[in-house]
């Protein structure tokens, strides 16, 4: 991409593509986003965060990350359009600008760059990373599973040709220990959104217990409200609620992981669609996915910022 404004936030794109348009997005946004290496895939491949920022040191910052299932590409296609939205809306609209004059925002798009890139070589269906063991006859570990909280619980196999295996050990793949790393390191991430498809679901830790968390109302609060800011877009019902009680066990996952670390306002989105197309999602559905996605996001910035 030599500039973005060549760029189709309506279609799907190869790992390569969104790399070459990250790399024109920050130089034409240079003034607000800057691009993180946080670490290297399993294949060596960079692992890069978007950071969204006005100026300050370490402010507190949000945390979104979609892709982690290199499948699931609609949520790639909407963090990139996401991240035009943000920068559009500064300075236009007032609660975005409110939240970014105050707190920053990191968005990693491509959260598994090796699962994707495989999923357009060879398997479209590829949902894990693409590691491997001696001795081990299956690849890839599910970045969705990997995570310290729960690790190796209910929801999770330990069966490395299983499509929930879930490592070795907790944070043994680099895509996620960079992620860990990055959190840890930064001590001030408020909230953390980690995106997948499909189901229209929003929902709140715990994944590897029936256990309500701590802050169960207000997560429960919020979820509510921010799936009602989605329905108004484009009439797109999500239900909400618990990991485990709205959807199944599943153990070591990140938003167990960023909310037994602290960060008390971590969801999970499951976007469109509810499973006539499911990880197939036409194009046409980019667009209005992110839109209504956006506002849902919005809703839980807003309330991260004020609370
Ligand atoms: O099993 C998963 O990791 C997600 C559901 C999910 C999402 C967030 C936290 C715990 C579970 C379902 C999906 O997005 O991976 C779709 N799928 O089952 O392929
Ligand atoms: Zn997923």
């Amino acid at each position: 991409e030599r500039s973005t404004s060549s760029f189709s936030y309506s279609s799907y794109h190869t790992l390569e593509e969104i790399y070459s348009w990250i790399d024109s997005f920050v130089t034409e946004h240079a003034n607000i986003v800057s691009k993180i290496q946080i670490g290297q895939s399993f294949e060596n491949r960079s692992i890069l965060v978007l950071k969204f920022s006005t100026g300050g040191f370490q402010r507190q910052a949000i945390w979104i990350d979609t892709g982690i299932h290199s499948r699931e590409w609609i949520t790639h296609a909407t963090g990139i359009w996401t991240a035009d939205k943000i920068v559009s809306e500064y300075g236009k609209d007032c609660i975005l600008t409110n939240i970014l004059d105050t707190m920053d925002i990191f968005l990693e798009i491509v959260s598994n760059p090796d699962g994707f890139a495989f999923t357009h070589s060879m398997n479209r269906l590829w949902r894990k990373n693409k590691s491997s063991r001696p001795g081990v006859a299956c690849i890839g570990v599910d970045l969705n599973r990997n995570w310290k909280s729960g690790f190796g619980g209910n929801g999770s196999n330990d069966n490395p040709c299983s499509e929930t295996y879930h490592g070795p050990y907790p944070h043994s793949e680099p895509e996620v220990s960079a992620i860990v790393k990055f959190i840890t390191d930064h001590r001030n991430i408020k909230a953390l959104i980690s995106i997948h498809s499909y189901s229209q679901m929003l929902m709140y830790p715990y994944g590897y217990s029936l256990e309500p968390v701590s802050s169960k109302e207000e997560l429960c609060n919020l979820s509510k409200s921010a799936a009602q800011a989605l329905y108004k877009v484009h009439g797109m019902q999500y239900t909400y609620g618990s990991i485990s009680t709205t959807l199944y066990m599943a153990s070591g996952v990140t938003v167990d992981w960023a909310y037994d670390s602290g960060i008390k306002y971590s969801f999970s989105f499951e976007l469109r669609d509810t499973g006539q197309y499911g990880f197939l999602l036409p194009a046409t559905q980019i667009i209005p996915t992110a839109q209504e996605t956006w506002m849902a996001i919005r809703t839980i910035m807003i309330h991260t910022l004020n609370h």
